[in-house]
């Protein structure tokens, strides 16, 4: 049974799917914050919201249970998603559900500011018929900057340009060709755009270089009269800016639907002529509000029952296909994380990977996730499929991954050499048919190894007798050898070899006693690996 969390008001599209679906039971608690929020999170094991609650890492603070965090919406700024990838904590979000309604919402802001609705309506309820007082401004043949070219500022572009204005457009990743193709002019730089417009709307997400893009600076160089909009979030204009510019006429108006701190009901802007304000109603419409609540519940329930993941704002997306593909390999990888971790046995501060073969073309980001959990799981309790990288190069360790995509005697392999402390491992595995994992290589000696349950690893000169010698040891004690696989350099005997066995029992201690004792064994250890069939729960 999965628990869900419904944080938010969302529509009832979405919490009738929760109540059809099997295996999931839900609780809406709405309005909470603080040791309330933190100790509702510890209960569930996904949980969806809008903007209304903030995930801080203290939100988090302990919690092991969670496994999903999904925003019916676009914007995750409200979520920590560093405390969150720590906790091996997915964020999924629903990017285009709410574009439209939040682009006509823009859109409607820059119309209300043109032709002053919101003051004329007033003044009109209470009784007074002006006609001259709110003399507006056409659209039509007027410039139009857009700061923020995706989703919802090219809905924006294309209403613009249907209402006969002309548009000049602001974004990193904007072409000249894209620009060209939607019929706007693109310029460099948000300075080169201020002068030429009498609109201006921002679309980017709140980000250090969006935060203040706006402020007193940018309004020196303004066009006078200029309405800005900002439907996009508090902070990227600089509010004092605002106030200052309507006050000295170098704005004709300023609409805003966000806030730096929400809810907000006390904002400077508030009862200024020209202003337009609405309490972050862009994406408030029944269609909008629809589209996420479903496409958030799915990709909820989907990642909680399946593993896939899609729409992730802080790990890889795994859809359907690719984890079928990518299973054993996974498997493999935190087999070998497991076993290297072991075969070190001490302090690492280099870890490097190296994918060969098909598996070098695919999107490894989520198989480096599986072999660093493998060599995390014995020193930290949470080590899962979204948060290991990051757990690994919290700890200061280096971290490459190296791809070549000509193939080995596998289709496809995968190799880590650890380091740490003066010692450097190698360990290489595959998977064999469909899902057998196999160790294929270890410190550099090719060999074919089975990757579960117990194996004793023992590194030794390949002298004659010793595998007999070993063999009898554990005889005399009791334990089963399943499978033994050898692997030396080379062909030559006599030069250092290294022996995995597969055992079906614990090894006493007495007995790897007596094999460290052999003059040839230069290092024996034991590693324990999951059993056949055995998948870690983030896995299975
Ligand atoms: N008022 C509301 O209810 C809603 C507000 N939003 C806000 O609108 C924002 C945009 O949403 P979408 O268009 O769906 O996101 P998107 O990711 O499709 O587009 C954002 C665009 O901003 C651009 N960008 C990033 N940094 C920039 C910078 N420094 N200068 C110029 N452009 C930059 C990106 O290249 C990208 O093209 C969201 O991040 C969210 O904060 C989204 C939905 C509803
Ligand atoms: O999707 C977004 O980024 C929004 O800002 C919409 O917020 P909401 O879901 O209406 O609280």
């Amino acid at each position: 049974m999965h628990r869900i969390l419904v944080l938010d008001d969302i529509a009832q599209e979405g919490i009738d799917i929760l109540e059809a679906e099997a295996n999931i039971e839900y609780e809406v608690r709405t309005g909470l914050s603080g040791e309330a929020l933190r100790s509702a999170l510890n209960e569930f094991d996904g949980a969806i919201l809008r903007s209304g609650v903030k995930i801080t890492a203290e939100s988090l603070e302990g919690n092991t249970r969670m496994r999903a965090l999904v925003r019916a919406g676009v914007g995750t700024d409200n979520i920590d998603k560093a405390a969150s990838t720590r906790r091996g904590i997915v964020v999924m979000n629903t990017p285009a559900g709410n574009t439209v309604s939040t682009a006509e919402h823009a859109f409607a802001l820059m119309l209300a500011l043109s032709r002053n609705i919101p003051a004329a309506s007033q003044s009109l309820v209470e009784g007074r018929w002006d006609r001259k007082k709110f003399m507006g401004k056409q659209v039509a043949g007027k410039t139009l900057g857009i700061v923020g070219m995706g989703r919802i500022g090219r809905e924006i572009a294309s209403r613009a340009i249907a209402f006969e204005m002309n548009v000049i457009a602001f974004d990193p990743f904007l072409t000249d060709e894209q620009a060209a193709a939607i019929g706007v002019n693109r310029v460099a730089t948000v300075d080169e755009m201020l002068p030429q417009i009498d609109y201006l709307t921002v679309h980017t997400p709140l980000t250090p270089e969006t935060k203040g893009l706006i402020g007193h600076a940018q309004l020196e160089k303004v066009k006078p009269g200029l309405r800005v909009v900002n439907a996009a979030r508090g902070g990227i204009y600089d509010i004092n800016a605002l106030v200052e510019g309507l006050n000295s006429g170098k704005l004709g108006g300023v609409a805003l639907d966000v806030y730096e701190k929400e809810p907000c009901t006390d904002n400077p802007l508030f009862g200024m002529p020209n202003v337009v304000c609405t309490p972050h109603l862009g994406a408030s419409t029944e269609e909008a509000q629809t589209q996420v609540a479903v496409e958030g519940i799915h990709l909820l329930i989907k990642y909680l029952k399946t593993g896939e993941i899609r729409h992730s704002v802080n790990v890889a997306s795994l859809d359907p296909k690719t984890l079928e593909e990518l299973r054993g390999y996974l498997n493999v990888a935190h087999r070998i994380g497991l076993l290297a971790a072991q075969w070190h046995g001490g302090g690492i501060d280099q870890v490097s990977i190296t994918y060969r073969g098909e598996i070098a073309s695919k999107d490894t980001r989520v198989v480096n996730n599986a072999l660093c959990a493998g060599l995390l799981e014995r020193i930290v309790d949470d080590a899962n499929i979204v948060n290991s990288e990051m757990l690994v190069r919290e700890r200061g360790i280096e971290l490459s991954e190296e791809k070549r995509h000509e193939k080995g005697a596998f289709s496809s392999s995968i190799t880590v050499k650890v380091s740490g402390g003066g010692r450097t491992v190698t360990a290489g595995g595959a998977v064999l048919g469909q899902n057998m994992p196999r160790l294929i290589m270890l410190d550099g000696y090719r060999l074919e190894s089975f990757l579960d349950g117990k194996l004793l690893v023992f590194a030794h000169n390949d002298v004659p007798g010793i595998i007999g010698r070993v063999g009898t040891i554990f005889g005399s004690h009791g334990v089963n050898i399943a499978q033994m696989a050898v692997g030396r350099e080379g062909n030559a005997p006599g030069g250092p070899s290294i022996g995995v066995l597969s055992l079906d029992g614990e090894v006493p201690a007495e007995a790897l006693a007596e094999i460290e004792s052999i003059d040839a064994v230069t290092r024996v250890k034991t590693i324990d690996l999951p059993a056949v069939g055995e998948m870690p729960s983030w896995l299975s």
